[in-house]
């Protein structure tokens, strides 16, 4: 049994096709940068690469190109469900479904509040549908695992009416990273998941920390969209509502365009003038780059900030878990935290960190203190099993 995963961002297209049980991957694949002239897919298979550049730099291109190799490989005929992520579910959403044109309708309705992400998602939604009409398609939502939250995590002190009429409060992203990194970490602390009070700090584009106690999300460091929080590639994460307006006025921007500075502009690589790309701004703060040190800076402030209130949520923390591109690959962004965090009794082991890079799992904390784990994250495969698991449960019925 094969599962295809779609995860359809704005500018990207991840897919893989594999199998829920063993996790084996048959084929995967990112395509970057659409709607560009630079567009690529970056194709892999058993190990082996290759790039397909992609004359249009279209969605409906990179997805003809996924099917073009599926069918190449002799592989279209295995796919037996598809499993599309879903960035924002609302309120309705504490599980995977099955994407009936019903549920679609839900899905649209909340592209207000996931302006970005969610009609994105549905694009994804409906080429696949087109491709595969006889298959099975499941949404697994970023939401549903953060449903769990309770009232004080998640309302925001602002007039009663715009929660109950409009959906105003704190949902949460990034969950099925946070659910499967917890999962793991709990295996590799030898320990029942249910015991545990972890922090997963999910740091990739866009980032974020979870309270995770006893496997179930009580706080998220994202709120209504996916702008709240932390300091991201090119989102600002938390600011004053207050300057909306200044800056408005200030500068005679819309507040549409407000908005879009704060999702494009800002983060890494308005703080540093420079890139949004970690990597690229850990090699300029090595060269003295002021604005790479800063955002550098901020970046990790903000985040040992977090982990820090969620402290709050737990009441203690057993472990705190990195994962996303750079949370499994950044040494430096992850003793930065440490060191920053030592009140709370976490201490870091430079050797262990050092060596814990490009998707290796491990423990990089200092002997006698809190544990601290790396943890690569799999949304792909987490995706493929509640897929999977929705479709054996429509047989039995
Ligand atoms: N070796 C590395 N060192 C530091 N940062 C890295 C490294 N490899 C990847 N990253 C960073 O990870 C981020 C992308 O994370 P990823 O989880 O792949 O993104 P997405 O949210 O799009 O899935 C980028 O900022 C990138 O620079
Ligand atoms: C919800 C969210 O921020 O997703 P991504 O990190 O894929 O942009
Ligand atoms: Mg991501």
């Amino acid at each position: 049994m094969s599962i295809l995963v779609l995860n359809s961002g704005s500018s990207s297209l991840k897919f893989a096709l594999l199998d829920p049980e063993s996790g084996e991957v048959g084929l995967s694949g990112l395509a970057e940068r659409l709607g560009t002239p630079e567009a690529a897919v970056r194709l892999e298979r058993g190990g082996e690469r290759q790039t397909r550049t992609l004359a249009g730099g279209s969605y409906a291109e990179a997805f003809g190109v996924l099917l073009t190799e599926l069918a190449a490989f002799g592989l279209r005929d295995a796919v037996s469900a598809v499993g599309h992520r879903i960035v924002h579910g609302g309120e309705r959403f504490s599980a995977p479904v099955r994407l009936t044109p019903e549920v679609l309708d839900a899905v649209r309705a909340c592209i207000p509040l996931a302006p970005l992400h969610n009609p994105a998602n549905l694009a994804g939604v409906e080429a696949a549908q087109r491709a595969f009409p006889e298959l099975p398609h499941v949404g697994v939502f970023d939401t549903a695992f953060h449903q769990t939250m309770p009232p004080v995590a998640y309302r925001y002190a602002v007039p009663e009416a715009w929660y109950r009429e409009h959906g105003v409060r704190r949902y949460g992203f990034h969950g099925t990273s946070h659910a499967y990194v917890a999962e793991r970490a709990a295996e590799l602390l030898g320990r029942p998941l249910a015991e545990l009070r972890l922090v997963t700090a999910h740091l990739g584009n866009g980032s974020s920390v979870c309270a995770v106690d006893g496997g179930k999300s009580v706080d998220s460091s994202m709120g209504l969209t996916p702008l709240e929080g932390l300091v991201m590639g090119t989102r600002s994460g938390d600011l004053d509502p207050g300057l909306h307006e200044y800056v408005a006025g200030q500068t005679g921007l819309a507040l549409g365009g407000v908005m879009r500075a704060l999702n494009k502009e800002s983060g890494l690589l308005g703080l540093s003038g420079l890139t949004n790309d970690m990597r690229e701004l850990e090699a300029a703060a090595e060269g003295g780059h002021a604005g790479a040190r800063l955002a550098l800076d901020v970046f990790v402030y903000r985040l040992a900030r977090y982990v820090a209130a969620m402290g709050v949520a737990l009441g203690r923390i057993d472990a705190l878990v990195f994962t996303g591109g750079i949370g499994e690959n950044s040494a430096l962004v992850r003793s930065r935290t440490l060191e920053r965090l030592g009140l709370l009794g976490f201490g870091v082991d430079e050797a262990a960190n050092a060596r814990t890079v490009r998707g290796e799992a491990g423990h990089i904390s200092a002997q006698g203190r809190v544990p601290v784990l790396v943890v690569p994250t799999n949304e792909e495969l987490m995706i493929a099993r509640q897929t999977a698991q929705v479709v054996a449960e429509a047989g039995q019925e």
